[in-house]
């Protein structure tokens, strides 16, 4: 009903008049209207960072349309919702997204011009929203972008943390961590929704009652907060759909301790309260997993707990039987991280809702589905019996109960197998008891994914082979894919701009399959020499970020090789720097001659570690030396750079990626469930060299090999090079590289000793030394395509063709029908 509703639609338009309007002088009333009323300058004199907070609220009051609009037709339609549960969203930049997926960003650059103001200088001055660590939580925020474009009826739900992934700082080449206290200067991009709260239990104990005559449990909880909603609206690209990403930060409840107060210790009173906030804080900074942290617990479940008590009022507003709610309802797991939503959920059926066991389990095991994202068992979390019996102690009791029918069931079907009931069980048993999150969440849910067909196989032969020969229907992939909109209109605008003229249409933008029509022009000299000046152009943009934030001047005619992604010692950024100093160690062997043949190279890495990861802090520090070492060296002069770019976050790699000629995806084979990087790479037609890992195997299918450089032992050969005998003496040349590092030749021989030791005497877990070789054949094949100017465009433009794929319109369509069953609900006007 409308508020108001006395007055009726069109009256309410005629108010209104109408929607707001688009046009550079609508949009120049309302950017002065907010200098003057939200940001409270002056209209006559306002800086750069005001301008850009009165742009963004004149943005968002056309979000906050788009997304009543949406949501009131939700409503009317009363379609399945989906709901994507994810500890991580690692959004960047909304400004230019913003404009762009609304249409309005010539129009907003027009206003602001005629108000002295630059827009491209404006969008510099919003600060990322890094509530993530790397590509799961990036894959949730493409995956938004795309929901909202093919107005799918979902909703995001996550935790609003105040600091996002720490600041990367690096002093003499060490990575210091700087807490990024990211709201400082507010947040233009949400809507704090005080009406929207929650109350969330913790610790306590579970009570026998009687309600309606029937035994049922009671959690009488030892300490409450309260769960306030923080609404960010996620506009689709050519449509009026507007979704939300709901995020949730705590505040004290109103309950407060009497006893504090009584007892006069005020300030005391107060600092309690304070600590319900903790729980919403600090992103937790690491991209493996967490065992046993009780904060980390405390927010899986805060946020759980929220977003479950917000979906069912949602649902009971409309529907008055639970028998309805898996039609109507969907619930996305994004990796393990929400699975306690699970136990909530039998917990409020169980308790609050009086369902009985037998109801809520049917209602529970049709509602959930799971996307893992790991390839390592002992990357999965586990969760000590103690913390969850201290914690949530109601849920321990249900995840019991869950165990014991299922393992029930399971001996009906394998019999008296001990040791594989044991491996499947949800409770781990031993010296410290733990529950098995990833079990509960393959048991209690429709359907795991992985996230590529490679990762697919992994769960199927390693990961979850048990549970696959158990339930071969329940595990299905989806290659992961990220946004074309962000990754190429919103960061590559001259690209973009090129691909439209080509195709006759900007349609692509909204339907990728359209690109695979610029195949037939890979080889069209027209369109190689202006794409080989979008690519210098964007060389250009990088070149001089790299000067400011190092001081390395580098050539654009050399080859900008670029590996950006978390530290980590599988994804072998320690290979890459090898590589480099083999290279370096090539060239100051050569004479004049020889020098005259090789191919400059721009060698770029870029990355955090996780703070308490020393080697890959190390591998970052090593970087710095080497490239101290190389850059000072007149010797060496242009033909080889190594740089490492600092505080790697969304807005550097929209930066870096379309200024990147060659991309490195080299992790060992069997160890990167997909990677999303390589993707993004591939749009902005830059070439990848990369082992046969994650979805890369499904981009050589769609690229074909000879437009990639891929080396280094496949997936099915990994272990059995691992077996072999470590004796097995190490090529050469990769010998050489390590002593010169344990050597010294680059400095700091003892803080190095360690990350060589990783390397040497049949160490070497993620075998650099075996792959060396062939890493360094390709590395040669990379040179050589790359001095053939119209090979290298046209395997250049065939990337870019190749990658509707990856986008993650694609994604969603594939879990949309098979995994959530949810339909387009599209907003009429
Ligand atoms: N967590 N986690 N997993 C990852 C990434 N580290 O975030 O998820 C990403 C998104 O699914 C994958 O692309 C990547 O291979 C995998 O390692």
């Amino acid at each position: 009903g409308f508020v108001g509703g006395k007055i009726g639609k069109d009256r309410m338009f005629e108010l209104m008049d109408g929607f707001l309007k688009n046009d550079p002088i609508s949009l120049q009333k309302d950017i002065l209207h907010h200098v003057e009323y939200t940001v409270a300058r002056s209209r006559f004199s306002f800086d750069d960072f005001e301008a850009y907070q009165a742009l963004s609220h004149s943005v968002r009051d056309r979000l906050i349309e788009r997304w009543h609009d949406t949501q009131q037709h939700f409503k009317k339609k009363d379609p399945k919702r989906l709901y994507f549960l994810s500890l991580e969203f690692l959004m960047g930049r909304s400004l230019s997204n913003s404009v762009i997926n609304l249409g309005i960003r010539d129009q907003c650059a027009e206003a602001l011009s005629q108000l002295g103001f630059e827009y491209e200088v404006l969008a510099e001055q919003e600060g990322d929203a890094a509530l993530g660590n790397g590509g799961l939580a990036r894959l949730s925020a493409c995956q938004m972008d795309s929901l909202a474009t093919l107005d799918y009826p979902a909703w995001g739900y996550g935790l609003r943390y105040q600091y996002g992934l720490f600041r990367q700082i690096i002093l003499d080449g060490f990575q210091l961590e700087q807490p990024d206290y990211w709201l400082n200067f507010g947040n233009p991009w949400e809507i704090e929704r005080v009406h929207v709260s929650y109350p969330v239990k913790f610790y306590g104990n579970v009570k026998e009652d009687v309600v309606n005559g029937k035994k049922c449990k009671v959690w009488i909880p030892g300490e409450t907060v309260e769960a306030v909603a923080y609404d960010n609206p996620i506009p689709g690209y050519g449509t009026r759909n507007t979704i939300n990403l709901r995020l949730w930060a705590a505040k004290p409840s109103d309950g407060y301790d009497i006893e504090s107060y009584n007892t006069g210790d005020y300030i005391n009173a107060i600092v309690n309260r304070q600590k319900a906030e903790i729980i919403s804080n600090v992103l937790y900074p690491d991209d493996r997993s967490y065992q046993g942290k009780e904060l980390r617990l405390k927010q899986q479940y805060f946020f759980v707990s929220a977003s479950l008590q917000d979906i069912i009022r949602r649902f009971k507003d409309v529907h008055g039987n639970f028998d309805d709610f898996p039609d109507k309802v969907a619930l996305q797991l994004n990796d393990t991280h929400p699975s306690i939503s699970i136990a909530e959920l039998m917990r409020v059926l169980l308790d609050e809702e009086h369902l009985g066991w037998k109801k809520s389990w049917n209602i529970v095991k049709q509602v959930f589905s799971f996307t893992t994202h790991t390839v390592l068992p002992e990357a999965l979390e586990k969760v000590p019996v103690d913390l969850f019996q201290n914690v949530l102690p109601r849920h321990l009791e249900i995840i019991y109960d869950i165990n014991y029918a299922f393992m029930e069931e399971l001996k009906k079907k394998i019999g008296q197998d001990y040791a594989r009931l044991a491996r499947m069980s949800i409770v781990e048993e031993g010296a410290t008891k733990n529950i098995r999150v990833a079990n509960l969440s393959i048991v209690c849910s429709h359907t795991v994914d992985g996230v590529s067909r490679a990762h697919y196989e992994l769960l199927k032969t390693r990961v979850f082979k048990d549970f696959y020969e158990l339930w071969p229907e329940k595990f299905q992939y989806k290659t992961n894919g990220v946004t074309q909109r962000r990754w190429i209109v919103v960061s590559n605008p001259s690209l973009c701009a090129l691909i439209s003229k080509w195709l006759g249409t900007d349609s692509w933008i909204r339907d990728i399959d359209l690109l695979a029509r610029l195949r037939e022009y890979a080889s069209n000299s027209d369109l190689q020499k202006e794409w080989m000046m979008v690519k210098k152009i964007n060389k250009m943009r990088l070149a001089e970020y790299i000067e400011t934030m190092s001081g390395v001047k580098v050539s654009l005619d050399a080859m900008f090789d670029v590996q950006i992604k978390r530290i980590h010692e599988y994804k072998r950024q320690l290979l890459n720097i090898l590589g480099v100093i083999h290279r370096y160690d090539c060239i100051k062997n050569m004479d004049k001659n020889e020098r005259k043949k090789v191919v400059p190279r721009v060698c770029i890495i870029g990355g955090k570690a996780p703070p308490g990861y020393e080697i890959a802090k190390k591998i970052i520090k090593l970087c710095h030396a080497v490239a101290e070492t190389i850059n000072n060296d007149d010797d060496v002069g242009d033909l080889l750079k190594l740089v490492f770019i600092p505080d790697y976050n969304v807005s550097v790699a929209e930066l870096v990626i379309p200024g990147s000629d060659l991309s490195q995806h080299i992790s060992t084979a069997g160890h990167e469930a997909s990677g999303t990087g390589s993707m993004k790479f591939l749009m902005n037609g830059c070439l990848l060299l990369a082992t046969a890992d994650g979805s890369t195997n499904e981009i050589i299918e769609e690229i074909g090999a000879e437009n990639m450089f891929i080396f280094g032992a496949k997936i099915n050969e990994v272990l059995t090079l691992r077996e072999q005998d470590s004796t097995v003496e190490a090529p050469l040349h990769f010998v050489r590289v390590v002593r010169m590092v344990r050597e010294g030749y680059f400095g700091f021989k003892d803080y190095f000793k360690s990350l060589c030791d990783t390397l040497e005497n049949g160490k070497d877990f993620y075998l650099l030394g075996s792959d060396f070789a062939s890493y360094l054949e390709a590395q040669a094949a990379a040179d050589i395509a790359y001095v053939d100017k119209k090979k290298w465009n046209e395997m250049s433009i065939l990337c870019t063709a190749g990658s509707a794929r990856f986008s993650s319109d694609r994604t969603i369509e594939d879990y949309a029908e098979k995994t959530w069953g949810i339909k387009p609900c599209k907003c009429p006007f």
